[in-house]
């Protein structure tokens, strides 16, 4: 394992987690370990599933609108099957909900999940409802893509450009975390219109999920701390990095492809060059203006 991601306990317990539930089911494309799993769906498609959590305190304050706190719990959901290319479909959603305010508070909730379902052509089919100390509210949601549209963490080259979607930083400080637009829209231009060999999206950190895309596809990242675009009010790169929950898509395009992008995209979206691929070091490295490779600063946010 990286050796950056392996002092992080949550790493090493995903690690776990994603070696010891490995399955040899023929139905099954891709296990645990990329944004979304990937099963045999009809023919030209594959299904995508994936399940978030948000806990009180850890994912929201205490006290936080709940409205918001239920647009974010499926709004993170759409942004990891957007980063496979594929498009959301059902959900299920479970909630634990403390006994204090119940009905006004869970009537929040589920306004706000079914306002961010709507707009992004969710079907909530389900869930489940629990008694908790603290709020916590889990979605497990489906998604569909065409099987050539679909892209992994795992599938970058050498000598690839990097791209993010968006400026970084910032997004706790700016309540953007809970009302980000995960980037369904970009997601699908993207793997409509190009070859994009690697993709994911941006919850932990540019540091810590290039870090991870790296590690998936078996080699190295150099960006260049100039070309990071921060978030207004973003002072360093260590936040810009290691905030955490930017919901931007992160992607990597080969050369060619690359140079076709900004001038395809221009108008409509905006995608940032910060870097590129190679097979010289493992892991992520930053070059500055001075042309020094800086190792990546330590992460800002830990679950554990
Ligand atoms: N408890 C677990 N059991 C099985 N797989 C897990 C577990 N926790 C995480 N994973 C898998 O590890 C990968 C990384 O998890 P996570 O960091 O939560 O991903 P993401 O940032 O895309 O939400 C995902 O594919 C996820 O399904
Ligand atoms: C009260 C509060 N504390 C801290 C944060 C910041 N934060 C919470 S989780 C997280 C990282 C990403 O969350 P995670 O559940 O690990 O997402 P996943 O990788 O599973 O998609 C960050 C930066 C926050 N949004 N709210
Ligand atoms: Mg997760």
């Amino acid at each position: 394992m990286d050796a950056y991601l392996k002092n992080i306990k949550e790493w090493a317990l995903v690690a776990q987690a994603v070696r010891r539930f490995r399955t040899a089911d023929p139905s099954v494309v891709v296990g645990p370990g990329d944004d979304a799993a990937v099963i045999r769906g009809p023919k030209e498609l594959y299904g995508l599933l994936t399940v978030d959590m948000l806990v009180e305190s850890v994912h929201f304050k205490k006290g936080e609108d709940l409205r918001r706190v239920g647009y974010k719990a499926v709004a993170v959901s759409v942004s990891d099957i957007a980063a496979m290319g594929g498009e959301p479909r059902f959900a299920l959603v479970s909630a634990g909900l403390p006994r204090k305010d119940l009905a006004r508070r869970a009537q929040a909730l589920f306004a706000g999940l079914g306002q961010c379902a709507r707009r992004y052509g969710v079907s909530v089919i389900g869930g489940d409802i629990n008694r908790s100390d603290r709020l916590v509210i889990d979605v497990f949601m489906t998604g569909e893509v065409k099987k050539k549209n679909l892209v992994l963490r795992s599938g970058a080259k050498d000598g690839d450009t990097i791209f993010v979607s968006g400026p970084l930083g910032g997004s706790q400080r700016s309540g953007r975390h809970l009302f980000f637009v995960p980037r369904v829209k970009e997601a699908r231009f993207l793997v409509k219109n190009f070859k994009v060999n690697a993709m994911m999206d941006l919850s932990d950190g540019l540091g810590m999920d290039l870090s991870r895309l790296c590690e998936a596809s078996r080699l190295g990242a150099e960006i260049f701390e100039d070309d990071i675009p921060r978030n207004p009010g973003v002072k360093t790169m260590a936040a810009a990095l290691g905030d955490g929950e930017d919901y931007e898509l992160l992607f990597t395009l080969a050369p060619a492809q690359a140079r076709r992008l900004s001038a395809y995209s221009a108008g409509r979206f905006h995608f940032y060059p910060i870097g590129r691929m190679t097979t010289a070091f493992k892991g992520v490295r930053i070059c500055t203006r001075g042309g020094l490779l800086k190792k990546l600063p330590p992460p800002k946010f830990r679950h554990f």
